[in-house]
């Protein structure tokens, strides 16, 4: 992780546990949101106008919490608004890396790179996803939550996607059950996987199934997304685990007491959401296989499962390329 804006020890998955061994995930660093006029968002400070060309993502493809931005950035049309790079799918000593042509923007190799050129003496987890500012040439925001939602409303009518995420209506609604999928699923898996203690390992697989089952029920009354018609945030973020479940949670992070296959209305949505144009281009199985299985502390070593078989997983996209600029 970066100490003073240097890069110090070799990466490691966990740097901090809770006093029962549970995994605690790090609060994100930069909250500036871009707005159609850059007026300041609900946190940071303004002067972000919304712009084509000025902004780049960037994302690793194996990442549940990136996959919501680049799942955002599709359905709202901003492909050619918003740049995007993509980092190496196996993390390395110095956590994320860039491909062979580096990052396209910054030139940079690492990922951590980005974040002392924002901030000199930058501490904390160089995470992805990013957004850069090419003009102030520092980072807008480094929380998914967050770029979501901006991607949904702060670029105007630079978003060619009609589709709301966060209709008002239903914004209490989404809120609520946003928290509860980060809690009991999203970072479910990751308390499951990442626990150094039984303890904390089976509270968070009993919330994670007795998420799924809820989940199975709830679509079984009301579909075919989570809030019946219409596509909202809440389901780009179940949809980022689900596709994830059987190839890295079900093995790797020990959440093995069903499969996703074994859930039939949850299988059939998985299905519904990567027929949603958009939406399959932003999985790479490939990626999200071998970025979860380089985790040495996992799988010390580094071989990558062949299996297992899943239904959809022709109509996945590989990385289009390592880094587009
Ligand atoms: N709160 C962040 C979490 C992002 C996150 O944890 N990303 C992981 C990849 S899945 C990462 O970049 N980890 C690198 C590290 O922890 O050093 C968000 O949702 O944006």
């Amino acid at each position: 992780m970066l100490v003073d804006g240097k890069w110090t020890g070799a990466w490691q998955p966990v740097q901090a546990t809770d006093a029962k061994g549970g995994f605690v995930r790090q609060a994100s660093r930069f909250h500036h949101w871009v707005t159609p006029d850059g007026a300041p968002g609900p946190s940071g400070e303004g002067g972000f106008p919304a712009e084509p060309g000025r902004y780049h993502l960037y994302v690793a493809l194996t990442c549940p919490w990136a996959s919501r931005t680049l799942i955002a950035r599709k359905l709202k049309g901003l492909d050619e608004v918003v740049s995007l790079s993509v980092v190496e799918p196996e993390m390395t000593d110095q956590g994320w890396r860039f491909g062979a042509g580096g990052d396209g923007v910054n030139a940079k190799t690492y990922l951590h790179e980005i974040y002392t050129a924002a901030d000199p003496a930058c501490s904390g987890r160089a995470t992805v996803p990013v957004l850069w500012d090419r003009q102030r040439r520092t980072i807008v925001n480094n929380e998914s939550a967050d770029i979501l939602r901006m991607f949904n409303a702060g670029f105007g009518a630079w978003a060619r996607g009609a589709i709301d995420l966060y209709p008002e209506d239903l914004s209490g609604a989404i809120d609520a059950l946003g928290d509860e999928l980060y809690l009991r699923l999203n970072n479910g898996v990751y308390r499951a996987g990442f626990a150094t203690t039984q303890g904390a390992y089976e509270e968070a697989f009993t919330d994670v199934f007795a998420m799924l089952d809820w989940l199975e029920r709830r679509l079984a009354g009301q579909g075919p997304f989570l809030f019946g018609g219409r596509l909202t945030e809440a389901d780009i973020r179940l949809f980022v685990t689900l596709v994830r479940f059987d190839a890295a949670y079900h093995g790797l992070f020990k959440c093995n007491l069903r499969r996703l296959v074994d859930y039939g209305q949850l299988s059939a949505y998985v299905e519904r959401m990567l027929a949603v144009p958009g939406v399959s281009e932003t999985v790479d199985l490939d990626h999200i296989k071998r970025g979860y299985h380089a985790i040495r502390t996992l799988n010390p070593g580094g071989i990558v499962p062949l299996g297992p078989e899943l239904p959809w997983a022709g109509r996945t996209a590989r990385a289009a390329a390592p880094a587009e600029a």
